[in-house]
């Protein structure tokens, strides 16, 4: 078999932000054909890394080599497309008021004695399209009525277009549910066998294991191992990871069940229909489904975000409306939203300000309390194991993963009664998750109930006392502890009867 050869190869880089190492010395590789995957806990440095490929940030010093040529000088966004290295962010790209058509022709239009050559252009798509495995995309479709999974899609096809040699995909499978993530594991595949290499970043260790031909594990800003695809092992992948022992399936203590605190009967509205049912004290009730089953639009009926068209929420027993989510949070509600960076954090404001924001919110006059406040934080930085320089830190320095960890232990400390925990790990590292559970048990163990809405299959199987599954705006199927395994709630999440 001929030779592999090497797309990309890093050496010895280094970057510091104000004086702070984030990281040194690093290597890596990417050769054709090839997953390199790259793992690390939050704040391992990935995320500023794959800015560096990108031209976002600027490298301190090291060698970067393209295909056997070292780069001369500094890269830039038009040079990394120019050199064939394209990144897909979390956050979409592409421009939502075009077609997916013209979003893929950016820069590279076809044309025809002057003149846009849309029929051309049409059946180049459909081509690229096919030849990643992505089928039933309407070429003409404006990009903004395509779901989050479909427009990672395009932003590939795009990256084909352009002629990727390397892509680089960070945490790709953020909002799929698990039939998109199968669908991007075939999509990875198909570019595999075209040659290109691919930088791929996930706290998916599932998804890592699966498709990884290497896996490079990065701690505190230095490579601590390359795991050829022959060698990788989870368990020491994950303690390189984390620098001690954790499991991907967590096994949660149960906490005793008390009384329903919460009724649901028929409520509709904002795409969701009669759906009903009860929440107990120290319970975790588990929603399962795909997404856009509905569940993030039933939790904001809930929080009094959107108002319902009918039904009815008690309250302990008692009938509730709320207005707006300040009512909600004054009734002992608490609400991690999907969507953390635009709801959840103030995001120029310190730690600890952002640590103590849901529980003032609750009393109409709050004094500051500058130390009290701090020890709450700190209790928070310790407990979560936040990465960060301290309370006074502004939250907007901290990585993508621990400003996750800031949202949760506002939350935590907001002292509610009910909470609803909308995707509570996504973008956690494997190591914080489980500090994430153990909060959560705490939280039931006190009494509290939570209503925890997760695409995480074995986190909602671990964690829940009974499962939910919707599908289309309602619930299909309430699911035991014992009954809940993956083949089940996957069949009702596809399309099972509904009870
Ligand atoms: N602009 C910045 N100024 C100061 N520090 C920064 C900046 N950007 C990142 N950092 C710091 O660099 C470190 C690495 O952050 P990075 O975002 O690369 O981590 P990550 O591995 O991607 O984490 P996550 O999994 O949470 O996304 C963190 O400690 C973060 O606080």
């Amino acid at each position: 078999m001929p030779e592999k050869r090497c797309l990309l190869d890093i050496q010895g880089i280094s970057k510091q932000f104000s004086g702070v190492t984030v990281f040194s010395d690093f290597d890596f590789q990417v050769y054709e054909g090839e997953v390199h995957c790259l793992c690390g806990e939050n704040g391992a440095g990935k995320s500023t890394f794959i800015k560096i490929l990108a031209g976002a940030h600027q490298r301190d010093s090291g060698e970067i080599n393209i295909e056997g040529n070292p780069l001369q000088g500094k890269l830039n966004p038009a040079l990394c497309m120019k050199l064939g290295i394209q990144t897909i962010y979390q956050e979409h790209t592409l421009m939502q008021n075009m077609s997916v058509m013209e979003n893929l022709f950016i820069g590279k239009e076809v044309t025809k004695r002057l003149v846009l050559d849309r029929r051309q252009m049409y059946k180049e798509t459909l081509d690229v399209l096919a030849k990643i495995g992505v089928t039933g995309l309407d070429p003409q479709i404006p990009v903004r009525l395509l779901g989050t999974a479909q427009q990672k899609f395009v932003e590939i096809a795009k990256a084909f277009v352009q002629e990727a040699r390397v892509i680089i995909m960070d945490e790709p499978t953020a909002s799929f549910g698990c039939h998109e993530i199968e669908q991007l594991m075939s999509v990875i595949q198909a570019l595999k066998e075209k040659g290109v290499g691919i930088i791929y970043i996930s706290h998916h260790l599932e998804e890592v294991f699966r498709i990884a031909d290497k896996v490079t594990v990065i701690r505190d800003g230095r490579k601590i191992r390359t795991y050829d695809r022959t060698e990788i092992d989870e368990a020491s992948i994950i303690r390189d990871m984390v620098g001690r022992d954790a499991s991907m399936f967590y096994s949660r203590e149960a906490a005793g069940i008390g009384e329903t605190v919460m009724e649901v009967q028929n409520l509709s509205g904002g795409g969701v229909k009669d759906i009903s049912f009860s929440l107990r004290k120290g319970e975790v009730l588990g929603f399962a489904g795909l997404v856009g089953a509905g569940r993030t639009e039933m939790a904001e009926l809930l929080f009094g975000k959107k108002i319902p068209e009918s039904g009815e929420i008690m309250i302990s027993g008692e009938k509730v409306r709320f207005k707006a989510p300040k009512d909600a949070i004054k009734a002992g509600l608490c609400m991690i939203t999907e969507d953390r960076q635009l709801t959840g954090l103030f995001t120029r404001q310190k730690n600890s300000l952002n640590t103590i924001l849901a529980h003032s919110a609750k009393f109409p006059v709050r004094f500051m309390h500058p130390d009290r406040d701090k020890e709450t934080c700190c209790e928070y930085i310790e407990k979560l194991k936040i990465k960060c320089k301290g309370p006074d830190q502004q939250v907007r320095f901290l990585s993508g993963g621990n400003q996750q960890k800031v949202i949760l232990s506002k939350w935590f400390h907001s002292d509610g009664s009910i909470y609803i925990f909308d995707e509570p790990t996504r973008g956690v590292d494997i190591g914080a998750k489980e500090e994430i559970y153990k909060v959560m048990v705490e939280l039931c163990r006190q009494g509290k109930s939570i209503i925890m809405i997760s695409s995480d299959m074995p986190e909602v199987i671990a964690m829940s006392d009974r499962v939910m599954v919707m599908k289309d705006g309602s619930i299909l199927a309430e699911l035991s502890k014992e009954d809940a395994d993956s083949e089940t709630i996957l069949s009702y999440a596809l399309g099972g009867c509904k009870i």
